[in-house]
């Protein structure tokens, strides 16, 4: 199954140019979803390696990890907490617990927040999300589990594009590298 669904990954990827002075193509991921074996897949794929070590929550940053989160926390039986990275001045309710990100693939230093009641001491955090570059992002979920008490086991991406030492740091597990893909 693991051989078929990475291969189907890769075929329903499509390229993109995003405009003028763009230096390269981007990914349009969306035909992940839109394939009902892709997307009864997916979810149980990605927490297999996380299965033996069994997280109690899934969180996943706005926005596409928000379409992934929940089909992960699904096959593991668990509930799944949003990330939200604020803009117009606009915040989630309640008391939250926020992390500025190292810059990412787009050199950008987001502010990811999650509300405290959603996270608690003791909690053990898969995170999970569509592509993995630099791991900003997912290092910044890292500390707002750690700053909460809970603990962050690992990451699970469709696509691992990061350095190997990054991946094993924060025990990245992926489906597909970026030497599975074109271009
Ligand atoms: O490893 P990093 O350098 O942190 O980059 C990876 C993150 O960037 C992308 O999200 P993006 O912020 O572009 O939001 P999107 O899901 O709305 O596309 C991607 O979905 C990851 O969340």
């Amino acid at each position: 199954m693991r051989p078929e669904l990475s291969r189907r990954l890769a075929e329903l990827i499509r390229w993109v140019d995003p405009g003028p002075g763009a230096a390269h193509l981007v990914s349009d991921i969306s035909g992940w979803w839109r394939d009902p074996a892709v997307l009864a897949d997916l979810g149980p794929a990605l927490v297999a390696p996380f299965r033996q070590t069994p997280p109690t929550v899934v969180i996943s940053p706005a926005v596409t990890g928000y379409l992934l989160g929940p089909l992960a926390a699904t096959a593991l039986g668990v509930g799944f907490v949003a990330a939200h990275k604020p803009h117009d001045g606009r915040l989630p309710p309640g008391t939250l617990t926020w992390a500025q990100s190292q810059p990412d693939y787009l050199g950008r230093r987001l502010d990811l927040a999650v509300r405290d009641r959603h996270l608690e001491a003791g909690d053990r955090v898969l995170v999970v999300d569509d592509w993995v570059s630099t791991g900003a992002q997912v290092r910044a979920l890292y500390e707002i589990c750690t700053a909460r008490g809970a603990t962050p086991v690992g990451t699970a991406t469709v696509v691992a594009d990061c350095p190997p030492e990054v991946a094993a740091e924060l025990r990245i597990r992926g489906l597909l590298t970026r030497a599975d893909l074109s271009p």
